[in-house]
């Protein structure tokens, strides 16, 4: 569905040039979930902003629902929605107006564009704001139907410029459901950004990490973390003593990456914490020894990035 290569960016500024995306390459297959992460000035929006045709590559290539963004960039568009950063819906028009415009914008009948209109209302619990201007609805309202604006023309593809941003946690869940549902009835593929780390974790399927305008990583959430840190495993003993005896004892007891103690904790990396616990209980309670507590910390996306960068997502992110 999407296919970059070496595809650059750059832009003129005070300064001297700005590489915004440099040697990227992206492939995204039908029907994925896939979110780009990265701290802010990556090169997100700009990628985002070639792959809809919204800003010519320096250089390079991309390719995007069949179609070549500089060759036949309207063949692009036709086939993608795109549900930027601010709102798409414009001042002093009704809800359900808009949504008819803006199908009406891509081709549609009147007819087509008014059933797929209530349609996508039903969907995105907009239904009975037909006749609300577009400008008095919620925060949440106004992003589920910049969703819909996007989805108008039935794309195969749907870009979302950081869906949640703004949104409180109720809404940014809500939007999430719905997203989630009108994927499994369209088969939509959907490629986002987003600042959120849990949200990149719970709602892609692939995670894209970019830095510095290229993919530093790529791959499942689960793949990613596994892939970097490893799992954290802590076991409580009743004493420091034991503590030091129960490090002795899983230590040959299972793969483990690194084991430490600090005073009355044995703290454990290991591939996957999960499969590790049993062999792990099992030594140390061959040694008669008691455990207070156990705990396994799966590594998060900002450990990836940390590992990846030596900086967290979080502190980059601002
Ligand atoms: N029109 C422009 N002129 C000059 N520099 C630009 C322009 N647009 C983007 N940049 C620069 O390109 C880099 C990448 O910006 P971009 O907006 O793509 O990052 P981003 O990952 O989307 O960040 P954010 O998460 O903050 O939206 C930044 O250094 C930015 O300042």
């Amino acid at each position: 569905m999407i296919r970059t290569r070496d595809l650059v960016r750059t832009f003129k500024a005070k300064g001297g040039t700005v590489e915004a995306v440099r040697r990227l390459d992206l492939d995204v297959g039908a029907g994925e979930l896939v979110a780009l992460l990265g701290p802010n000035g990556a090169g997100k929006s700009t990628t985002l902003r070639m792959l809809t045709t919204l800003l010519l590559p320096t250089s390079g290539s991309a390719s995007v629902a069949g179609c070549d963004v500089v060759a036949d960039p309207k063949g692009v568009r036709r086939r993608i929605g795109y549900v930027g950063q601010g709102h798409a819906a414009g001042t002093g028009q009704y809800v359900a107006e808009e949504l008819v415009g803006q199908g009406r914008m891509y081709g549609l009948a009147k007819a087509e564009a008014r059933s797929r209109a209530a349609e996508l209302m039903a969907d995105l619990d907009l239904e009975g704001l037909d006749k609300r201007e577009a400008s008095y609805l919620s925060g949440g309202q106004q992003r589920r139907l910049d969703v819909a604006m996007g989805l108008i023309h039935q794309p195969d593809l749907l870009f979302l410029d950081e869906p949640s941003t703004g949104l409180d946690p109720h809404s940014r869940a809500n939007l999430w459901s719905h997203i989630a549902r009108l994927r499994e009835r369209y088969g939509t593929t959907i490629v986002l950004t987003t600042h959120y780390l849990d949200e990149a974790d719970s709602v892609a399927e692939r995670v894209v990490v970019i830095d510095h305008g290229s993919v530093i990583a790529d791959g499942t959430p689960d793949e990613l973390k596994g892939k970097v840190s490893g799992d954290l495993v802590v076991l409580e003993a009743a004493s420091e003593e034991d503590a030091r005896a129960a490090a002795a004892a899983v230590q040959g007891a299972t793969a483990t990456h690194s084991v430490d103690t600090a005073a009355t904790a044995v703290r454990m990396r290991v591939d996957r914490g999960d499969a590790a616990l049993p062999e792990v209980l099992s030594a140390v309670e061959a040694r008669g020894l008691e455990l207070r507590t156990v705990q396994v910390h799966r590594p998060s996306l900002d450990d990836v990035f940390l590992t990846l960068t030596g900086r967290s997502l979080r502190e980059s992110a601002g």
